[in-house]
């Protein structure tokens, strides 16, 4: 049962941004943090759990609604799960392309049976600032990592995430297949579904 019908969306990612809000649909008015404060928390949470109720409390306590975070990133096995909870702040915080690139150079003589990586999405809905039971949901994507980038879609690891499922990068599917397939995308069914809005 919805007992809300605005949220604030607690991303500063403009990629993450649009597929959030278009698996949300209608059902609920979505506003973002932006409108509210271009000041982004620090993540210090050691799990993508902490990192999303974290997110999510700023945005409720900044914005007066309830707020809806998304932590996620990439864990690749041959690496032991990393970059993991560091996703964004890789290769230092200098975005994407540098992120992409030592990804690459890490995995450099990697073979592909050895190349198996998961994207993973921490959701966490707080109702308010001090909600003690903040609803949470999660998604796993499993897939490789490819040796070189592949597509112009979506954002962030998804030119060099290989989707056994389609045989083809994650940034070479249309949007709306993402939005179906991905870890965001289990996440948010569940969501959808705790909320009565599935
Ligand atoms: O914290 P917010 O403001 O939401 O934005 P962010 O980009 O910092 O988001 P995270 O802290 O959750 O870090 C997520 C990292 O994982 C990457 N990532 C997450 N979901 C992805 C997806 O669907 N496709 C490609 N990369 C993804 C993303 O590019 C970031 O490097
Ligand atoms: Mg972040």
């Amino acid at each position: 049962m919805m007992l809300f019908n605005e949220l604030v969306l607690a991303s500063h990612n403009a990629g993450k941004l649009k597929e959030l809000q278009a698996m949300l649909g209608d059902a609920v008015r979505v506003r973002s943090i932006g409108e509210f404060s271009d000041i982004e928390p620090e993540e210090t949470g050691l799990s993508f759990i902490e990192n999303a109720i974290l997110k999510a409390r700023n945005a409720a306590r900044i914005s007066g609604l309830p707020a809806l975070a998304d932590d996620s990133g990439l864990a690749v096995d041959h690496l032991g799960g990393a970059p993991g909870i560091y996703s964004a702040r890789y290769a230092g915080g200098q975005g994407d392309a540098a992120n992409n690139a030592k990804l690459l150079d890490a995995l450099k003589d990697v073979p592909d049976a050895e190349r198996g990586a998961q994207f993973v999405c921490a959701l966490a809905l707080l109702r308010h600032p001090d909600d003690p039971l903040p609803i949470l949901c999660e998604g796993l994507w499993h897939g490789r990592i490819l040796h070189s980038a592949q597509g112009e879609h979506g954002f962030g690891y998804d030119p060099l995430f290989w989707v056994p499922e389609r045989d083809c990068s994650s940034a070479e599917l249309a949007p709306k297949d993402k939005n179906q397939l991905s870890h965001r995308a289990r996440a948010m069914a569940q969501l959808k579904q705790r909320l009565g809005i599935a």
